[in-house]
């Protein structure tokens, strides 16, 4: 019913429609129809330049009392000699709307929040009890205190410049048998590394004894997860942006890698930092493709491990780091309430707030944590249990570093766990020790211990600084524009 009105009611005022106008119509974009979807009344009128605004600017009101949306509770709108009670009749007569939203902001400051008020119009559920205990306790397992997760995901390119860097040929035999150096370290591992997102094939790949990697993860006591994207697009019309693509079949896949043993997935999207970018395009579409994978994962008992990156390329100092991650998360989890994604089953994997690479001023520890934990208390609900930073390029000694400086962070509140996901930050010194010797096996799994161990200190903040010298030293990560 909503959703016809609001197309007349464009049509006969259009003057309330212009956004420093005390009214606002929020054009969300939905599959079903083609028309906005919400009215919100913006708290206080103010001028917005096209291209910056914000799903912030846009505040409701009120939530909607329960998970349905009562009929009663279409649009009901209770102007200047409208009363609440005459909603029915309002509902049914779109004109009578139309004159009834007050012009100034001083009648919006007058009648509070009764003016107009908008929920949900459709029917919308979060999943079943037993689905959300089963995804809040799986989040909660992989951000226990001092644990964090081993990124092993790489796809098969990314694969190849790891082990192009320790002259090691890029087969399905050589990526087996680094996973399993990886999988068959001490036990004793499982005190520090709670999870492991491992890339497709390795899923289905075996020990030399003929045991599934995967089972190897599992006897540890570590969760295994498993990266579900299919790579980044280009976006026609951006500068160079991107987008992850992946949702066709990602429930059947979804479905058949929870029988396989996974409980978690990864998705990665990335956005680039530049004089127009990322731009309105490119955050609403990627906070909208992870919102969809969120809520396909959750209907298939995965937890989504939601990875939305801001890479570290260019000269931005860290407060532009900041209000870009800020921006960004902010799309993010407006798409993943609009999608109804059950957030306790959830995980972040963002990027640490840094100053781009080739920013001229360096920052301390403490600097790069205040404006990471600022950035997050700003945009992100305490409903979610826990934040795995991806490494992003940092060097091994730097990712610890950073994430033991945000975990002894006061300059804001802090609800969630904060701890690590990281790829080349917990595997630099691995792969180096091991240079695809079989007698260096152990000393990689050695380095891998040791990392690991420091992470698991930094996630509680007692990691004392300098005091894990890996194989790979202080030698920074980063890898220019690393998308694919
Ligand atoms: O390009 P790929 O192969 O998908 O890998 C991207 C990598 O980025 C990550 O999301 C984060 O990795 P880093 O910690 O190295 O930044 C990993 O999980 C993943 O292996």
């Amino acid at each position: 019913m909503f959703i016809d009105v609001v197309p007349r009611l464009i049509e006969m005022d259009k003057v309330s429609l212009r956004r420093n106008s005390p009214f606002s119509i929020a054009c969300l974009p939905s599959h079903e129809h083609p028309y906005p979807s919400r009215v919100f009344p913006l708290a206080k009128p103010r001028q917005r330049p096209r291209d910056t605004v914000s799903p912030l600017a846009f505040s409701p009101i009120s939530p909607p009392s329960s998970n349905r949306a009562p009929e009663s509770e279409g649009l009901c709108a209770c102007a200047d000699g409208a009363k609440r009670g005459d909603e029915g009749r309002l509902k049914e007569r779109p004109r009578d709307i139309a004159a009834a939203i007050p012009r100034s902001a001083h009648s919006v400051a007058s009648h509070g929040h009764s003016h107009i008020r908008s929920t949900m119009t459709t029917y919308f559920s979060y999943p079943e009890p037993a689905l959300r205990e089963e995804l809040r306790r799986i989040a909660n397992a992989i951000v226990a205190p001092g644990k964090g997760i081993l990124a092993a995901d790489e796809s098969v390119s990314t694969m190849g410049k790891r082990l192009a860097d320790i002259n090691v040929e890029n087969t399905e035999e050589n990526r087996r048998k680094y996973r399993q150096l990886l999988f068959t370290a001490d036990k004793t591992v499982a005190e520090n590394i709670s999870g492991v997102i491992l890339f497709h094939e390795t899923l289905y790949q075996k020990a030399d004894d003929g045991t599934p990697l995967v089972n190897l993860i599992k006897e540890r006591g570590i969760i295994p997860g498993i990266k579900v994207d299919k790579g980044v697009v280009p976006l026609m019309g951006s500068e160079g942006e991107s987008t992850t693509q992946g949702l066709d079949d990602l429930s059947q896949r979804c479905a058949q890698y929870k029988k396989d043993g996974c409980d978690f997935a990864k998705w990665r999207c990335v956005l680039k930092i530049g004089k127009n970018t990322p731009s309105y395009q490119g955050m609403l579409e990627n906070a909208n493709v992870l919102a969809r994978y969120a809520s396909i994962c959750q209907m298939n008992g995965l937890v989504p491990i939601v990875e939305p990156e801001v890479l570290p390329d260019g000269d931005h100092d860290l407060d532009r780091a900041q209000k870009v991650t800020e921006t960004v998360l902010a799309f993010v989890y407006k798409a993943l309430n609009d999608h109804h994604v059950y957030l306790e089953g959830t995980l972040l994997k963002p990027n640490m707030v840094t100053a781009g690479q080739s920013c001229p001023k360096k920052y301390t520890p403490q600097e790069v944590a205040k404006a990471t934990v600022v950035a997050l208390s700003r945009t992100m609900p305490a409903a979610v249990p826990g934040v795995t930073f991806l490494s992003g390029g940092q060097s091994e000694e730097e990712a610890s570093v950073h994430l033991d400086a945000i975990n002894k962070s006061t300059d804001a509140k802090k609800p969630w766990a904060l701890t690590f996901s990281y790829g080349r930050a917990l595997q630099a010194s691995v792969l180096r020790a091991w240079g695809g010797k079989d007698e260096n096996v152990k000393a990689g799994q050695e380095q891998l211990m040791m990392r690991a161990k420091a992470n698991g200190n930094a996630s509680l903040g007692k990691y004392e600084w300098g005091s894990c010298k890996g194989f790979a030293g202080d030698a920074g990560l980063f890898i220019k524009d690393h998308a694919y």
